[in-house]
């Protein structure tokens, strides 16, 4: 237990003022800081010895490009201050960027974080299948002066280019052969984009270096061209990764802030602490969240183990976590919103670490001791935590059912058990309404478990609202951890640990009909055959729901699908949750 006499809040030098308490744990962890030590992981990670992971070099010795990528990418400050001059010069304002997972994370974090400074473009980021969401977006945009970003490491990712066919179209229908200068990409070299570009005549491709995966490529390309666009001081921002690559540098484990933060979740999670809790202050670091959440989930949720994130939760009495918690906080100096809360948790026994920041451009400091973190948590974890080995069994489903759509001009899909006020029920569950259903889903979990609430809706503010609700409502029937995730987006993220962890997770996938609907354009013409039905979003975004139900059922995992009519219709799976958790009470 907690007890301030004793020598158990440490004060990190990591962020001035940071603090980490390690609750029952000192003897494991300190064990961990010497094994580390012995081994000189630290050193070996610089030199880039794959064998911290796996016996063999394949997806690790080419992806470890993020360790130099701060010192390289200053060499192309100038280049990205040009491109950004000439933009603006020529009265481009917005730039949209079009990409998913690691190729959309970073930059959307920048645009919440960092705003749009003066003179510089807006960013925004599309990464939803969701018709309703694109039509928002797209009445969002002056097409005649916004920049499109094309950003994907492989060249190959579906929702990718399915945006980019549908505004280039759009664009080809303004301006013609002159629509080309509305695009960059962003992309490996040798990958299918690059062709694209040239073939379309963008105006600029940027080639990252292939040696840095999508998770780990936020002081890349895929980072920086959109923040330069935003005014971001690039050299700012680099020197403070660079700052703190020196800081990892040590094999001394107790002064290496990486080495701490693995052992925070690695050795913790080794101990059952396996939920890592996010809590951000100011609220617009909660972005940095979601960075963070595809960075620990895609890189530790395989082969059967894994660190679940939870970045969208809010403080809940200490009593009412399980002891499958480690917390996290990150804020800005002045911060004294979570102070009770955290001393709340220390109390209770809960491993706690703070790490204050003095400035936004800290984060190029965080961007890099959470890769480097990460990197050795999946070595302390003995898996790779550079591949993500899972992905692919929803895209493998997803394909499938579109080809028969191709062909049928349907999707083919169960029966549902029953529908009730604009609400279809899908799965093998007992019960004959959805309160039964509901409450012998929520028995399924079990301790140290969580839920998944899964949402193939537009993520619109009011939508969120009423997710977090619903989150909240299942936290207190289940007092396990709940997450939320916009489809398709988490499955370029936690997607990867629903199916590759432990199995401790049991789903709740929403999929909401659309009030619009626009087909994918093909881009070629001639290719197009009239016979075939032609793909549009909304029949994209719904293949993707009902591919990874086959890809979670696949895995062995319980998913409880419900198909509303309207977003509104959440409200009825809300009812029915207030009255389970009256029944509990
Ligand atoms: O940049 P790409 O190749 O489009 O990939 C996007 C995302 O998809 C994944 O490959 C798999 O989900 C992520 O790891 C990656 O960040």
């Amino acid at each position: 237990m907690y007890n301030q006499g004793q020598k158990v809040v440490v004060v990190m030098w990591l962020y001035p003022f940071s603090e980490i308490y390690w609750g029952n744990f000192e003897r494991q962890v300190k064990s961990r800081f010497q094994r580390m030590q012995q081994e000189q992981v630290v050193s070996r990670l610089f030199a880039k010895d794959y064998t911290l992971w796996k016996p063999s070099p394949e997806e690790i010795t080419n992806r470890l490009g993020w360790l130099d990528s701060p010192e390289q990418m200053k060499k192309e400050i100038k280049t990205l201050k040009a491109f950004a001059e000439e933009l603006q010069k020529e009265g481009f304002r917005v730039a949209c960027l079009l990409g998913m997972g690691g190729s959309s994370l970073a930059p959307e974090m920048f645009s919440k974080v960092f705003g749009k400074t003066e003179g510089f473009l807006d960013l925004l980021v599309l990464d939803s299948t969701d018709p309703d969401w694109i039509t928002y977006l797209e009445n969002k945009l002056p097409c005649e002066n916004t920049m499109f970003i094309v950003s994907t490491k492989s060249g190959t990712t579906a929702e990718t280019l399915a945006f980019f066919r549908y505004f280039f179209h759009k664009l080809s229908q303004l301006k013609g052969k002159e629509a080309g200068r509305h695009f960059v990409a962003i992309t490996d070299p040798g990958s299918p984009l690059e062709e694209i570009a040239s073939r379309r005549l963008f105006r600029k491709t940027f080639l990252n270096n292939p040696d840095i995966g999508g998770r780990y490529s936020a002081l890349s390309f895929f980072g920086l061209v959109p923040a330069s666009l935003l005014g971001i001081d690039l050299g700012k921002l680099l020197d403070k990764a660079i700052l703190m690559r020196e800081f990892c540098s040590s094999d001394n484990s107790e002064c290496n802030p990486a080495v701490v933060l693995a052992t925070y979740l690695g050795e913790l999670a080794l101990l059952g602490r396996d939920k890592a809790t996010f809590f951000f202050d100011p609220p617009s670091l909660s972005s940095f969240g979601d960075w963070i959440e595809q960075l620990i989930a895609e890189s530790t949720g395989k082969e059967g183990k894994g660190i679940l994130p939870v970045v969208t939760e809010k403080p809940l009495k200490p009593e009412d976590y399980g002891s499958d918690r480690t917390f996290i906080f990150i804020e800005d100096m002045e911060s004294s919103l979570f102070r009770d809360f955290k001393e709340d948790l220390r109390r209770n026994g809960h491993p706690v670490l703070s790490l204050k920041i003095e400035d936004f451009y800290d984060v190029g400091g965080l961007f890099f001791v959470w890769e480097m973190a990460v990197a050795l948590a999946g070595h302390i974890l003995q898996i790779n935590p550079f591949d993500q080995p899972n992905v692919e069994s929803t895209k493998a489903f997803t394909r499938a059912l579109i080809s028969d759509y191709v062909k049928e001009g349907k999707l083919s899909q169960e029966k549902p058990l029953f529908e009730e006020d604009g609400v279809s029920v899908f799965g093998n569950w007992p019960g004959s309404n959805c309160k039964e259903v509901m409450r012998n889903f929520v028995k399924e979990v079990n301790t140290g478990g969580y839920i998944a609430v899964q949402a193939f809706m537009a993520p619109f503010e009011n939508t969120k609202r009423e997710l977090e609700e619903i989150a909240l409502l299942l936290q207190k029937i289940s007092k396990v951890a709940v997450t939320i995730g916009f489809g398709p987006r988490f499955l370029h993220s936690t997607g990867q640990l629903h199916k590759g962890d432990a199995g401790k997770g049991i789903f709740l996938q929403f999929l909401t009909e659309n009030q619009n609907d626009m087909v994918i354009p093909e881009l070629d013409t001639e290719n197009c055959s009239s016979a075939v039905n032609r793909l549009t979003f909304s029949v994209l975004k719904k293949a993707q729901a009902l591919g990874d139900r086959e890809a979670l059922r696949e895995a062995g995992r319980k998913v409880l699908g419900i198909q509303l009519e309207r977003a509104e219709d959440l409200l009825t799976v809300k009812e029915v949750l207030h009255a389970l958790l009256a029944e509990g009470r």
